[in-house]
């Protein structure tokens, strides 16, 4: 079943942004967020285990994996067939458009300024990361957009909380929202995946 970007960020209202320090934690990890009704999950290449948990957290039923972190061309080939089904990017680069197309990789693109988002929409991207979300003017950046921009959707990610992530989430213009509380550092290293499915039922929560 292949699905469009945007099928998967209506699917989830929180995408929690993933590092992975040790690869055992991968699977676990999936596990307890789809527990929680998260199942779009964003491994990002900020660990050198990035790759592999893609490839472990693809096997566990009703997980929708991504890679984030894609700041490299060469990298959008390597985290397909590691079984990304979509890509993050915390900027667009005309090397990364290419890598996008050539690869096939659904690539949701950051974006900060409106002038960005047009470039980006030009090269036929309509769904979009705004990163870093909260410095980059957050719902009252998303919601000066929509006037003259009302045709892309984003994911805003970057200082978002589950206290402020509805507010994002009632905006016309925002699909779901990204971010790293759904998985604290702490919780993952002490193996407490039931915290980490209560924080994820919370999320899956937001828009019920
Ligand atoms: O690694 C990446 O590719 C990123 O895009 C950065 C993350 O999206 C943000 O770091 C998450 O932001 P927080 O929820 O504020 O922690």
């Amino acid at each position: 079943m292949t699905m469009t970007l945007l099928e998967i960020m209506r699917t989830s209202s929180v995408i929690p942004v993933i590092a992975i320090d040790e690869p055992e934690h991968a699977v676990p990890l999936a596990r307890a967020l789809v527990a929680g009704g998260i199942r779009v999950l964003e491994v990002t290449l900020r660990t050198k285990h990035g790759l592999e948990a893609i490839r472990a957290m693809s096997e566990v039923p009703g997980a929708i994996v991504g890679v984030g972190t894609l700041t490299r061309p060469e990298e959008f080939v390597a985290a397909r067939d590691a079984g990304a089904v979509f890509g993050v990017s915390p900027g667009l680069t005309s090397a990364l458009v290419a890598a996008a197309k050539s690869s096939g990789l659904p690539l949701l693109p950051g974006v900060m300024t409106p002038g960005e988002v047009m470039a980006a929409r030009e090269n036929g991207f309509q769904q979009l990361k705004l990163f870093p979300a909260v410095p980059a003017g957050g719902v009252g950046m998303l919601s000066a957009i929509y006037g003259p921009l009302p045709d892309v959707t984003f994911c805003p990610t970057g200082g978002i909380s589950q206290e402020t992530a509805s507010q994002f989430l009632a905006l016309k213009n925002v699909a779901c929202v990204g971010g790293s509380w759904l998985t604290p550092k702490d919780a993952i290293a002490a193996g407490n995946w039931d915290r980490i499915t209560e924080l994820a039922k919370a999320a899956s929560g937001l828009r019920s």
